[in-house]
């Protein structure tokens, strides 16, 4: 739909172009097709959280605020001669000056601000996408520019560029020197600082020592401390520190660019201004900053990187994933944080990501087929962004945070204590009307002005000279226009300015880059280096030399700098949390032959360039003459130097005859009332003859300055002459630089070369002291074999010792075991003893009833005889009957208990007599037993104790030999008797 583009052109930031100049056009004559436009973005934003204030309470935000956009371009590079030769398809293409088409699904379009096809060229998009953020900046409204896109699509080209079309940076400074020109009745102040944010370390370009600085946060917001900047006098002198920043910044060839850049660079431009002239210096001062940045591409994973390059491009794509990240968040107004600390780069960009600046987002895209997946990430990427709204606002900042109102103060008390040692060198004692008495006084009076007068005015020359420069360097770091404050730019602002470079300035940009990426040859000398796409640095360095020229003549400058030793870096802590080198800036002259045109070099007030000494050949704009942009800048600014010194002395001289004529008058008056008084006519003709001399003096000065202003005109006119000795000396001046390379290149080597024969000595001495060592042991074999001997000794003794050692342990292990043994044989001692006593017991025992049974025996025997007689007297008890029978039964009744009783008696004798001896033959059993085991342990004991003098016996025989061999060595004994085993108490205990 038609609808959308013309919503986007309503829009305030795109109207302003309406109008503008386009060279955009489609790539070659292709014929696009018409298409719908459906998914146009839209500019309108929806509310969002409002973002972190960069600004200060203690600046004063103007009133005046109006919301507008981000202005969000893109621009178109050419297909590469790579790209070409691969044949490949256009796959986006511009649609008219604002929408942008893809060309396989012609619906698929996005519509930006401005869209710059592949021929239009830098100045152009400097126009369109640039211009009015430099502008606003210079009127005190924050502006950040940046470049977007993936590698290789033309980033650094559009920021950079070169010399044959110099890009958005140069562009930016040439203009900001313009409009400092075309603004009359306003003083400028402009330092720059320019880092690079390389695998999310922050490095400062300006100061190679500046590596890893710290990002910090006050009132105003995020800044890097330390980092240095510099004020500037001219694009010359800003384009020089840019060149030898860009040595610095981290460059590596990839397979998609060879100069791909490998860091962010964020390069700031602070501007600080105030109305100056007749009532001007009471007004507040305007603070703002330019943000020119360069991002780094991001990396596909077509890449193929690996190594360093692989790792730098994981923190390119991670920081830039943040800032997507932050800009879609800052467009959603649901967001309730924004992550802006999740990468340096982004913490950087937050005050102008914020909303409080102008911002310009130029995406650089390659219509090429094969990248166009990318080309629609980074075309998603700008939609996103067109729907950040900002309020820029104008900044104004109180006069104890200004650096120019620092400066201008200073001038000014300078220029009041000029004024005081002026007034008091003049003041001579005033002549009053005096009667005649008092002329001898008066004479007197005239005579100690004179001295003190020349006293003072020998004193004072040197204080003025000082204070003079100073002031004049001081006056120089303020920028003011020199042109009539009617052709203010702001109530006359001309279409557009011119940017034409000078010589000097195109000499800090880098010649035309390589065209596009690496050809197939490139890919091979690539491909070929660590199989994939290390450094070439062959390239690099050719890239380098293409840079040399113009960092040549900004190291020439920096040399002239030192030797002139006029002024040293120091940082300005008053002004701010970060260093300042105010004086850091090239003395008086210094490179900056353009600077002149916006100098005021009045001394009464800064701003008044009306009275500029060297007018009207100073008054042209250098800047845009080449000729003179070539003239050697010291020389001219000595030249003004001392032309202000004469005037200042002219004006002194000028002052001293008026006092003098004053005096003359006096005294010619005196004269004329009273004739008679010689001493005045003498008087009055000395005060003539001084007067005439001092005018001598004056009109002598007065050649001087003739003399001077014409030679340093004659100068300009040599300078123009000369230019192709300029070239000849640049080339010199490589030369040389080569030359100093080499010679460093070859003290390494030399360095080295010594390190290697510090090496070669050390070896050769521990060669001579091996061979010393072998011719040692060569001469003295018998030393050898006696250390030999030694040896086997120390040895062999050793080896006694741990037999030793082993024996006695043993000994100890025999002891032991004999002290258990006797132990045991003490034990069955006792056992044996208790049997013994237990057997001499049942012995007695055994006696006893042996008796008892003899005497049993006997009554036995005696019974039984008794029995026997029995039968005789008495009938058998068969044949016995009744009474008779009653008889004998009464008879062997009497008789049966007793046999009976004896029997019984008898029948227990014998069992107790057989218990008795089953219980002696038990004993005797026992003690059988217990004498055998008896016998076995004396036997084991004498056993043990026959070894144990067998040992005893050994030790004795091995100390013995011991102490035979060792018997000299008095420290063997020692140790025999340290070890506590002296062969005298080498018996056994027993005495074996
Ligand atoms: N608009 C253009 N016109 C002509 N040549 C261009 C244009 N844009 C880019 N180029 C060329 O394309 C090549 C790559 O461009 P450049 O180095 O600027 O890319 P880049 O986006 O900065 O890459 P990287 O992110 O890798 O640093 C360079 O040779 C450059 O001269």
């Amino acid at each position: 739909m038609e609808s959308t583009p013309g919503r986007l052109q309503a829009r305030k930031s795109t109207s302003r172009y309406a109008n503008s100049p386009s060279s955009s056009t489609t790539s070659s004559s292709k014929q696009f097709p018409e298409a719908s436009v459906d998914n146009l973005s839209s500019p309108a934003s929806s509310a969002r959280s409002k973002p972190q204030c960069f600004y200060s309470p203690s600046l004063i935000p103007s009133s005046e605020k109006s919301k507008e956009n981000v202005t969000v371009t893109v621009r178109f590079r050419p297909l590469s001669r790579r790209e070409i030769r691969r044949g490949e398809e256009i796959a986006w293409y511009a649609d008219g000056e604002t929408i942008l088409r893809n060309e396989e699904t012609p619906s698929i379009a996005y519509a930006y601000d401005r869209v710059f096809g592949p021929t239009t060229t830098t100045r152009h998009v400097y126009d369109i996408a640039a211009q009015h953020v430099v502008s606003g900046a210079m009127e005190g409204v924050t502006g950040t520019i940046f470049a977007y896109g993936v590698t290789s699509s033309g980033k650094t080209h559009t920021m950079h560029g070169d010399q044959r079309s110099p890009g958005i940076i140069p562009l930016s400074v040439k203009d900001a020197f313009s409009i400092i020109q075309e603004t009359p009745n306003h003083a400028f102040l402009l330092r720059v600082s320019y880092l690079e944010i390389y695998n999310e370390v922050v490095n400062d370009l300006l100061n190679p020592a500046g590596q890893n600085l710290r990002i910090r946060e006050d009132t105003q917001g995020a800044f890097v401390e330390g980092i240095k900047e510099e004020v500037v006098l001219s694009p010359a002198h800003v384009l020089s520190l840019i060149a030898a920043g860009e040595e610095h910044r981290h460059v590596g060839s990839t397979n998609f660019n060879l100069l791909s850049s490998r860091s962010h660079t964020i390069f700031t431009l602070t501007i600080e201004s105030s109305p100056c002239g007749e009532n001007g210096e009471d007004g507040a001062v305007n603070f703002s900053q330019l943000n020119l940045v360069d991002l780094a591409g991001s990396e596909s994973s077509k890449a193929e990187t690996i190594g360093v390059r692989r790792k730098e491009g994981s923190y390119i794509n991670k920081s830039l994933l943040t800032l997507g990240t932050v800009i879609s968040k800052l467009t959603d107004g649901n967001a309730s944080h924004i992550p802006y600390r999740d990468s340096k780069l982004t913490r950087l960009l937050q005050s102008s990501l914020s909303g409080h600046g102008r911002v310009s987002l130029i995406c650089t895209v390659t219509p090429s087929s094969s990248n166009s997946e990318e080309t629609h990430n980074t075309l998603k990427f700008a939609h996103r962004a067109k729907h950040i709204e900002i309020q820029a606002a104008q900044n104004k900042i109180v006069d104890e945070k200004s650096l120019i109102k620092k400066y201008q103060n200073e001038i000014r008390s300078l220029k009041e204590e000029l004024e005081q040692l002026k007034g008091g060198i003049l003041t001579v004692p005033q002549l009053k009307h005096s009667g005649g008495d008092d002329i001898v006084i008066l004479k007197q009076k005239l005579e100690d002005g004179e001295v003190k007068l020349k006293s003072r005015l020998e004193q004072g020359e040197e204080v003025k000279e000082a204070l003079l420069s100073r002031i004049q360097r001081l006056t120089k770091l303020i920028l003011v226009s020199n042109k009539p404050s009617h052709a203010s730019r702001f109530s006359h602002r001309p279409l557009r300015r011119g940017h034409s470079f000078g010589e000097e300035e195109l000499a800090y940009l880098p010649h035309r880059r390589r065209d596009l990426s690496l050809d197939e040859e490139n890919i091979k000398l690539y491909v070929s280096l660590d199989g994939n796409v290390e450094t070439n640095k062959g390239a690099l360095n050719e890239d380098k030399k293409i840079k040399k020229s113009g960092l040549l003549n900004w190291l020439k400058l920096r040399k002239r700098d030192n030797l002139s030793g006029a002024l040293t870096s120091t940082s300005d802590k008053s002004s701010g949390a970060k260093s300042i080198s105010p004086l850091s800036t090239p003395p008086p002259g210094n490179h900056n032959p353009p600077i002149e045109s916006i100098h005021s070099h009045s001394l009464p007030t800064e701003c008044t360039s009306a009275e500029s000494l060297l007018e009207p050949k100073q008054d042209q704009q250098i800047d845009e003459d080449n000729s003179l942009s070539q003239e050697t800048p010291l020389t001219s600014m000595k030249t003004i130097d001392q032309i202000d010194l004469l005037r200042e002395q002219q004006k002194v001289l000028s002052g001293e005859v008026a006092v003098h004529l004053n005096t003359l008058k006096q005294l010619s008056d005196e004269a004329a009332r009273d004739t008679r008084k010689e001493f005045l006519n003498v008087e009055i003709t000395r005060l003539n003859d001084e007067i005439k001399r001092k005018n001598e003096q004056i009109s002598l000065l007065e050649s001087k300055i003739t003399d001077s202003v014409t030679s340093s005109s004659h100068k300009i006119e040599e300078v123009e002459k000369s230019q192709s000795f300029y070239e000849l000396e640049a080339q010199l001046n490589e030369k040389s630089f080569e030359l100093e390379v080499k010679t460093t290149e070859n003290l390494v080597i030399q360095e080295q070369l010594n390190q290697k024969i510090n090496e070669c000595e050390g070896l050769q001495e521990t060669i001579t002291s091996l061979k010393k060592l072998l011719s040692d042991a060569q001469r003295e074999p018998q030393t050898q074999f006696a250390k030999t001997e030694e040896t086997k000794e120390v040895l062999l003794r050793q080896a006694q010792a741990y037999e030793i050692e082993e024996l006695k342990q043993k000994v100890t292990e025999l002891t032991e075991s004999r002290e258990q043994l006797e132990a045991r044989n003490r034990k069955l001692a006792d056992d044996s003893s208790y049997a013994k006593g237990l057997a001499s017991a049942a012995a007695v025992e055994l006696t006893a009833l042996s008796e008892e049974v003899a005497k049993l025996m006997n009554h036995n025997e005696r019974l039984t005889a008794e029995l026997a007689a029995t039968p005789k007297h008495s009938p058998t008890p068969r044949k016995t009957t009744g009474p008779a029978k009653n008889g004998r039964n009464t008879k062997a009744k009497e008789q049966s208990p007793t046999q009976m009783e004896l029997k019984r008696e008898l029948a227990s004798s014998r069992e107790r007599e057989m218990s008795y001896e089953a219980i002696i033959s038990k004993k005797d059993k026992r003690e059988t037993e217990l004498q055998q085991r008896l016998d076995e342990s004396k036997q084991r004991e004498a056993y043990l104790e026959n070894e144990l003098a067998n040992m005893w016996v050994m030790v004795a025989k091995l100390k013995k030999s011991q102490g035979a061999e060792t018997e000299p060595s008095e420290s063997s004994k020692e140790s025999q008797r340290v070890d506590g085993w002296d062969l005298i108490s080498c018996r056994s205990p027993r005495g074996l």
